[in-house]
């Protein structure tokens, strides 16, 4: 019971609800606003345009604790308050149920790339062009029907073809007035959602798109029609439980679709069961996912920083205002959490109070029916709904955890694995050392995964060298990768080149040290972990040296020195548990992780 109302919320004073009046602030924010602002005290790495992974906590939030971000957004971008409030009751059913009976807008409202409402984000009187360039003739193309949905933006009708490639087959139409496209900006996600509709449409789990037209008044866009409605419908009404092997059966889709857009470096950010649809209305209907409003291209070094999502989906780091893909994956956790026990692990009566508790409170795993659900399948959502986002599963490793393994369609190629080996071959001798080590002590849970990526970069002489990184990539790139620019990384990765990665060294390089340390045996895996450093890589470091390895200051000097043993000046166990972990002076002193 109270899933939210855990020992940690009831600490929170009321007074620090966000006033809903706060709407619409012509404050303008950056994307480095967050490193900017928790970078005082943290000294940066050399100058690079990459984010130091090490400063980045989603605990150090500019703001104080409990209070949700100021509507700030990316420039011009207003945030619209408040949006429709939650209803108190706590089960995702009667609640919904409740929200559909009354309001307009049927669903949880998005946390909305605002495009309805007066003004414009590139400046009063400024005349829009809202001209798209796409074809004129929808009306010669299509016929239109009835309804079949509707959004905050658009509704989306029946329609058949009158002719061309798809003469008399049933299509969905999405209409999207060109009238409620008030600033330049709201003009470029239309642009955008069309873009990533088309360039991904190729996916088994990818709704299809077919055309798209304009006149004066509106955009159509052309797609598959899914007949069978939205997951949400469905989770209704059947009464919000599933048993685990269906539940399964719908992640696995979500994640294989989640696995394919991340890779081409996008980023949904409005994962819910809303934005599922059935191909149909039998048992064995696919699952496939729309609405594209809200996303956006995910630079492997950069960090997103709007605040947009829907409230019970969005992960901690958005509300803090840094954060790239891993936040589909915690909307995918709430989704795995909703399907498996009926209930929202974050609720709140009011938007700042889930919003808090997506921040602070922890799921509750132990009221029915969490005991007679399977720990494999417990262990699954929480490894989804970890606060820390470096802990969280990526989407492919969801695809090849325990639970999923066996119903799974075919692993896909996971893009963190290159940010990992391109950190690894830029990193000092000294910390690939100390990676080597670590990577003896991977559990085999773990390696199962790392030995499938090994394989999907297919090896040659049992080793890999930039080029296959180069071919795997290539050979999953759509235009969307193209355009968020990850193959950039390759460029990075150019040390590689004269090198070649054994699987050996592909664990060391590519194991993820934030991901081991959330699981429960890490004490263990450290321990064995440093055992192999103390045979074989350690050697005596000087404070300074190490200092710099980690790229601190000198301020750090004294908390570096309980790192090193005064007997022979080599790291003792801490150090190295710290050293591996990279962690930050400011995090280490005075805020512990957790
Ligand atoms: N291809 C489709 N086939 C059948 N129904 C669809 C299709 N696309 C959309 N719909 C229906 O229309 C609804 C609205 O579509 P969509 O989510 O794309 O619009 P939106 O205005 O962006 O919504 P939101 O308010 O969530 O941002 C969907 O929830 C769904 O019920
Ligand atoms: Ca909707
Ligand atoms: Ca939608
Ligand atoms: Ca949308
Ligand atoms: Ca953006």
């Amino acid at each position: 019971m109270g899933h939210c109302y855990s020992r940690n919320i009831s600490t929170v004073d009321d007074d620090d609800e966000i006033p809903s009046a706060t709407a619409q602030l012509p404050h303008r924010s950056h994307q480095n606003h967050h490193q900017t602002s928790s970078s005082s005290s943290i000294p940066q790495s050399p100058a690079t345009s990459e984010v130091n992974p090490y400063n980045i906590s989603p605990f150090q939030s500019p703001l104080p604790a409990g209070v949700a971000p100021s509507p700030a957004r990316t420039p011009g971008r207003k945030f619209k308050w408040p949006f429709p409030p939650p209803s108190p009751a706590k089960p995702i059913m009667a609640a919904l149920r409740r929200r559909r009976g009354t309001a307009p807008h049927p669903r949880d409202g998005p946390i909305p790339e605002d495009s309805e409402a007066g003004g414009s984000g590139g400046g009063i009187g400024e005349r829009l062009d809202k001209n798209f360039g796409f074809a004129k003739n929808f009306e010669g193309k299509y016929e239109l029907g009835r309804e079949v949905g509707r959004g905050h933006f658009g509704h989306t009708c029946w329609a058949k073809a009158k002719k061309g490639k798809i003469k008399g087959q049933t299509v969905a139409v999405k209409i999207i007035s060109k009238s409620k496209m008030t600033s330049a900006l709201s003009i470029e996600d239309v642009r955008r959602e069309v873009k990533l509709l088309k360039a991904l449409s190729g996916h088994s789990h990818m709704v299809k798109f077919y055309d798209v037209f304009e006149d004066s008044d509106n955009v159509f866009v052309v797609m598959e029609l899914c007949e069978g409605g939205e997951l949400l419908d469905s989770i209704l009404a059947r009464g919000g439980r599933y048993p685990e092997a269906e539940a399964k059966r719908i992640l696995v889709q979500i994640l294989s679709a989640t696995a394919f857009f991340h890779l081409q470096g996008v980023v949904h950010r409005d994962l819910k069961p809303e934005n599922f649809l059935f191909t149909s209305k039998n048992e064995d209907a696919v699952l496939k996912v729309i609405d594209f409003g809200l996303s956006d291209y995910a630079r492997f070094d950069q960090r997103l920083n709007d605040v947009v999502g829907s409230a019970y989906y969005v992960a901690p780091e958005v509300l803090h205002r840094s954060y790239s893909t891993e936040a589909d994956i915690w909307s995918i956790g709430v989704i795995s959490y909703i399907l498996l026990c009926g209930s929202r692990p974050f609720y709140g009566r009011t938007e700042s109070a889930i919003f808090r508790c997506v921040l602070r409170a922890n799921p509750n795993f132990d009221d029915l029916p969490w005991p007679s659900i399977s720990p494999i399948a417990k262990d699954f959502v929480k490894r989804l709904l970890n606060k820390d986002h470096r802990k969280r599963m990526t989407a492919a490793q969801a695809l090849a955890h325990p639970w999923l393994r066996d119903e799974n369609p075919g692993l896909l190629l996971d893009f963190s694995i290159y940010k990992l080996v391109k950190s690894y071959i830029r990193a000092s001798p000294f910390r690939r050392a100390a990676l080597k080590s670590l990577s003896k002590a991977i559990p085999e849970e773990e390696l199962v995964f790392l030995k499938a990526q090994f394989m999907l970069l297919e090896p040659e002489d049992g080793g890999l060298h930039l080029h296959n990184f180069t071919t795997a990539l290539t050979r999953y790139a759509t235009d969307a990768m193209i355009e968020s620019r990850l193959p950039d990384i390759l460029n990075m990765m150019q040390p590689l080149a004269h090198k070649k990665l054994d699987f050996e060294e592909f664990c060391a390089a590519s194991v993820s040290v934030y991901q081991l340390e959330a699981l429960e045996e890490w004490e263990q895996i450290a321990t064995v972990a440093f055992e192999h450093f103390e045979s074989e890589g350690s050697r005596a470091i000087s404070v300074q040296e190490l200092a710099e390895e980690m790229s601190l200051g000198p301020n750090a000097y004294p908390l570096l020195k309980d790192w090193i043993r005064s007997l022979d000046g080599k790291l003792n166990f801490l150090g190295y548990a710290k050293f591996l972990h990279g962690v930050t002076v400011r995090s280490s002193s005075s805020r512990p992780m957790r």
